[in-house]
């Protein structure tokens, strides 16, 4: 489903209201909430608005299992980082134990060798069923989401949860969830603003299916929700 908004703060809003309702939720029916953040420009609003006063006593953050769809393999210092920019804006503002964080990054390791381990991690937290109860997703201009980019063989990825791999054009390793791990979850929601969007939505939404081309296709959970919060831009709607 795609909901569109006027503004960027209004997608904000709506993100946060449902990650709250996410969380009381899932803490409410199986006492934790087992999420992952998604990096990028998109989400820092969103992480804003939960650490705010409004929102984070609305949430048991003790009981709140934070993983991420994706990193660059830099180190947390690295403005690269996404988990730099999500402690930034929100883990660093609310009571969660460290413990409950699973950067996507570990010092003196392979990136392959961790996402080996990541997925264990994953699987100690969540069990064998993998099934986040949200995941946050972000969708670059060219229809990648997490780092699932277009014509990678990452994308045929069937059996792994989490893959790593050298990504050429920005000459660097990433690490992501992938998307079979991705579409057994909850609820995703996709947060994406900007007219420098609109085309890769239109390819996603209503064209033809071609997930190497616009890898966000392959996000299509088992039998979850798959939500767009979307503004009037990248909608093509001005
Ligand atoms: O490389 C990445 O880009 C996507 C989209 O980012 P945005 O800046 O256009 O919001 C993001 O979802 C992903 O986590 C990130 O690693």
């Amino acid at each position: 489903m795609i909901q569109i908004y006027n503004n960027i703060e209004e997608i904000n809003s709506k993100a946060a209201d449902l990650f709250a309702a996410s969380a009381q939720k899932a803490i409410a029916e199986k006492g934790k909430f087992t999420t992952v953040l998604t990096g990028g420009s998109s989400p820092a609003g969103i992480y804003k608005l939960l650490a705010s006063d409004a929102y984070k006593t609305k949430i048991d953050w003790s009981k709140v299992f934070i993983f991420w769809g994706d990193e660059r393999w830099v180190p947390l210092n690295d403005d690269l980082s996404n988990a730099k920019m999500s402690y930034a804006t929100l883990l660093s503002h609310v009571p969660i134990p460290a413990e409950n964080i699973f950067e996507m990054y570990k010092d003196g390791v392979t990136p392959e060798d961790f996402a080996v381990t990541y997925e264990q991690s994953i699987r100690t937290v969540l069990g064998d069923e993998g099934k986040f109860d949200l995941i946050l997703l972000g969708m670059g201009d060219d229809g990648h989401t997490a780092s699932l980019f277009p014509r990678e063989a990452v994308l045929d990825e069937q059996n792994k949860w989490v893959a790593a791999y050298y990504l050429a054009p920005q000459s660097m390793h990433r690490i992501t969830l992938t998307a079979p791990l991705i579409n057994k979850a909850e609820k995703i929601i996709v947060v994406a603003f900007g007219e420098k969007k609109a085309h890769a939505l239109k390819e996603v939404t209503t064209g033809v299916y071609n997930p190497s081309t616009y890898p966000m296709q392959l996000i299509k959970p088992v039998s979850g929700e798959l939500l767009f919060l979307v503004d009037k831009n990248a909608a093509g709607a001005n």
